[in-house]
């Protein structure tokens, strides 16, 4: 019999100074009667700013060790609950502050605990600022490595989505073969077994998790004009069309290498559920182009759900005050996390 229940989400709201508790505040309170959205934060400064985005906010506080021993508390969706990850510094918004560094990065370790531990059923993360983060002496360098490492999973891939809209006819998916590292150290990354194995994380994670049948994948190159027939570099050669030989045998649908300037356009795009880029920027301004505010980051591979917004800690906007930033993206990663959640709660 089907499980009735709401989705449970477990909510970072991120850098304490940046626009993340705002709009986790503000999408989970819109959004608390199609999910159970639980915040993970410091319980005090959301409660302060909850009051000041809206007094008829209500938010429940709970510490973490009233989770470790009873679990998540009943509710009456009238409230949200929140986890207590107290900060170590008064926060300014729009000033950075590294004191606070370790507890933000506390709050990812309690959701993923929270999955874990069976008290929430997917993560949806807001955005942090992974600088400040390493000010604070940890090395980071976003959450799709950091919970990789958390889960011991030895590969994830990170693909931003959005759904059509005025810019766009369809909906579009793309997918990185490297995350974040500087651009000099990209080509050396690419490397035959981790992109083989990308491709078969997208391919089972689009079926899976994303009721695709049969995923298409069109595979961009790395050099300009997919290298030129090797005229303008070599991995095309080398490295990325052997590996699309590789998997089209194991019976994937992937193409390519193919000009990344030219690719997405319309009539290539409406033959594929998925774009796999070498790298961030290749990738990601043209779905940020199309759609920013509106888009999903989907960390796929991982043993648990997590969905993150497309946009990140914007500090300009949260120095002015509330009422500045837009939720939708945030709302986006909910959406998603909790229809995914729900296709898990029915299995
Ligand atoms: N998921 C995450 O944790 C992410 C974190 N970041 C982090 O964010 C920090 C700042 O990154 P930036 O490159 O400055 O990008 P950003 O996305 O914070 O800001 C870029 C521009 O977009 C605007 N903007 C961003 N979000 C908005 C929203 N919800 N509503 C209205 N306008 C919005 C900002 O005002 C700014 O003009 C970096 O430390 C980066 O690592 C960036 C992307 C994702
Ligand atoms: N540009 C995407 C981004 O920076 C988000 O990274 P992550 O923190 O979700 O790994």
């Amino acid at each position: 019999m089907p499980d009735s229940r709401l989705p449970v989400i477990a909510v970072t709201v991120g850098e304490p100074a940046g626009i993340g508790p705002e709009i986790s505040i503000r999408a989970a309170w819109a959004l608390r009667q199609q999910m159970r959205p639980v915040l993970i934060g410091d319980a005090a400064y959301l409660a302060m700013l909850a009051n000041e985005i809206d007094p008829s906010i209500r938010l429940m506080g709970i510490s973490l060790q009233a989770m470790r021993n009873a679990g998540l508390p009943a509710t009456d969706q009238q409230r949200v609950t929140v986890i207590d990850c107290p900060l170590n510094a008064h926060v300014i918004a729009g000033q950075l502050d590294p004191r606070n560094g370790r507890a933000v990065l506390q709050t990812l370790d309690v959701a993923v605990e929270s999955v874990q531990q069976g008290w929430c059923d997917a993560i949806v993360t807001a955005p942090l600022q992974k600088s400040t983060i390493n000010q604070a002496g940890v090395r980071f360098s976003g959450h799709t490595e950091y919970l990789a490492e958390k889960t011991q999973t030895p590969q994830v891939v990170m693909m931003l989505a959005c759904d059509a809209n005025p810019q766009l006819p369809q909906p579009l998916r793309v997918a990185l073969a490297t995350t974040h590292l500087p651009l000099r150290e990209v080509p050396d990354a690419i490397r035959s077994d981790e992109l083989l194995r990308t491709m078969q994380i997208i391919d089972a994670d689009l079926r899976q998790k994303m009721g695709i049948a049969h995923p298409r994948i069109l595979v961009t190159g790395l050099n300009p004009h997919a290298g030129e027939n090797g005229y303008l570099g070599r991995e095309e050669i080398d490295i990325i069309a052997p590996v699309i030989a590789q998997a089209q045998a194991l019976g994937l649908q992937v193409s390519g290498p193919y000009p990344a300037d030219t690719l997405f356009q319309q009539k290539y795009l409406a033959q594929a559920d998925c774009v796999l880029a070498m790298y961030h920027d290749q990738g990601l301004t043209v779905l940020k182009h199309a759609s920013f505010g509106l888009g999903v980051n989907i960390t796929l591979g991982l043993s648990l759900i997590r969905t993150s917004v497309d946009h990140g800690t914007a500090l300009d906007l949260a120095a002015q005050g509330v009422g500045h930033a837009d939720t939708g993206s945030m709302q986006v990663a909910l959406r998603t996390a909790a229809a995914m959640a729900m296709t898990n709660i029915k299995k």
